[in-house]
């Protein structure tokens, strides 16, 4: 029998301990805050942001929003992080991304104190999460993580192939999984546009990761059986219903499932996890901003 990993329900599972985390903090006078820079009017982004600020507001968190016209140059965003930076009630920053063509992504991800960086997006971020020594696991890849562990998958000298290598998940998640820590420890294979066999390497791995940003682009004949499918794709695709889409992930669900021995759903499986880990690393950067320890779950 299949297992369906419900991210929703590991998601419930740790807001609720974050808020045990949350009270410790106000306890000492703090109250963790997030500011959320939205520069699109994509729809799934305006999506995106808004369940961040939902999520926050359920459990205890600040949230702080702020929209930039699309159009407008890149200094205005600039001079929003400058602002928000200096802010001492904003112990996080996120800005969505993608940010329009004429802003540099690079630039951006850079311009955040590293401290409040809470995607973990900044090099110095990126450089303690490859020395080992992670200040903000970036929270979809962390997310996946928190996700195996609760399906009781132990990543321990598992051949573990993750399809995709953007700088989001592809890349993190792999230095996640070859840490010498209790959910790393795992023979990482990163496929991508230019790998001769893709089939061939999922075919082979204990876990499967897409993050391709293709629909359905792993099937159940790319997977063995027992393999443990974990879906990071959330892709809107045209459809004759009241939105006009439906959310498709980058794994065939019906056939993936009937090899897996485990499969995240899209919706619901990895999407919610990427908010929960925010919400995570929100109040990891009020604690360590203020000195407070706290148990994190
Ligand atoms: N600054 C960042 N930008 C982006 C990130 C990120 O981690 N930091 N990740 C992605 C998108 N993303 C977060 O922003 C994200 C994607 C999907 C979900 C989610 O919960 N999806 C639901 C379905 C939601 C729907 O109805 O559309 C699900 O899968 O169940 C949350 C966050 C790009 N940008």
């Amino acid at each position: 029998m299949t297992e369906i990993i419900d991210g929703n329900e590991v998601g419930d599972r740790i807001k609720s301990e974050l808020e045990s985390s949350i009270g410790t903090l106000e306890e000492e006078g703090v109250t963790p805050g997030l500011a959320t820079v939205l520069m699109s009017d994509d729809a799934a982004s305006e999506t995106y942001v808004s369940m961040k600020q939902k999520a926050c507001e359920q459990i205890g968190i600040e949230s702080f929003h702020h929209e930039i016209d699309p159009d407008a140059p890149a200094d205005v965003l600039f001079e929003k992080i400058d602002e928000l930076n200096e802010d001492p009630a904003v112990h996080g920053i996120l800005v969505q991304m993608p940010v329009p063509d004429h802003v540099d992504e690079r630039a951006v991800l850079e311009y955040i104190d590293p401290m409040k960086d809470v995607d973990g997006f900044h090099p110095e971020n990126v450089g303690k999460l490859v020395a080992g020594n992670a200040r903000f696991k970036p929270c979809t890849p962390f997310g996946v993580q928190k996700l195996l562990e609760s399906a009781g998958v132990d990543t321990e000298g598992k051949d573990a192939v993750i399809v995709g290598r953007s700088n989001i998940v592809g890349k993190p998640m792999a230095n996640l999984l070859i840490q010498k820590t209790k959910l790393g420890n795992a023979t990482v294979t990163v496929c991508h546009s230019r790998t001769k066999n893709t089939a061939e390497k999922t075919r082979n791995a204990d876990i499967v990761i897409a993050a391709v940003g293709v629909p359905e682009f792993v099937d159940g004949s790319m997977l063995t059986e027992d393999t443990v499918v974990i879906d990071v794709g959330v892709n809107r695709v045209d459809a004759d219903n009241e939105k006009g889409y439906e959310l498709v992930g980058d794994v065939e669900f019906d056939s993936a499932k009937e090899k897996a021995s485990a499969i995240t759903p899209v919706p619901g499986g990895v999407g919610p996890m990427t908010i929960t880990m925010l919400l995570y690393n929100t109040v990891k950067a009020a604690s360590l901003q203020h000195d407070v320890d706290i148990e994190l779950p």
